[in-house]
């Protein structure tokens, strides 16, 4: 009789935590809406997997990893310094130097589109993710439709 977990199907164990935050934004150089300054409500589902799948189940506490510990490193990584910020590139800086007055902008090299953010977001939460697991998935939601996506190299 096999646990709930079992190794031999080769299943992947994973976790998904979601986080919610508002951060405001423009894209420099495109052509429409968004060239403007405008804010979004994110959701971000951060999924982690097991290093280690040779168990049939998950020994006492039965936990991979606690959603706790995923919660505190996500809030300290990536949503304390999204929230309630205005993201904008050097280059929309240069072209609209008005925006510098404000209070909770951050200036990045690069245009802060979804692709941009989940790219910035997986490089933040790898290096503090422990040892244990190991990060399977960013879904980064810009809009109750559309998202970026980042999912590791097989
Ligand atoms: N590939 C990407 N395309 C777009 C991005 C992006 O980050 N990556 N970003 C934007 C805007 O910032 C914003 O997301 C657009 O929002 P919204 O206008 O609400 O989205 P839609 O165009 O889908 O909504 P409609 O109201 O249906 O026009 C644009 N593109
Ligand atoms: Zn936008």
């Amino acid at each position: 009789m096999h646990n709930s977990y079992q190794q031999q199907t080769g299943d992947m164990l994973q976790l998904t935590k979601i986080f919610s935050f508002e951060t405001a934004h423009a894209l420099h150089e495109y052509n429409g809406k968004c060239k403007n300054i405008h804010g979004h409500s994110y959701k971000l589902h951060v999924t982690v997997r097991g290093q280690n799948h040779s168990e049939d189940y998950l020994p006492a506490p039965g936990i991979l990893v606690d959603f706790k510990v995923i919660k505190e490193l996500v809030q300290q990584t990536i949503v304390q310094h999204f929230d309630h910020r205005l993201v904008l590139s050097a280059a929309y800086m240069q072209a609209h130097p008005g925006c510098s007055t404000q209070e909770n902008l951050w200036v990045w090299d690069m245009e802060p589109s979804a692709e941009n953010m989940v790219l910035y977001m997986q490089r933040a939460l790898r290096a503090v993710l422990p040892g244990e697991v190991v990060l399977a998935g960013l879904r980064l939601y810009e809009t109750s439709d559309s998202y970026a996506e980042w999912v590791p190299a097989v």
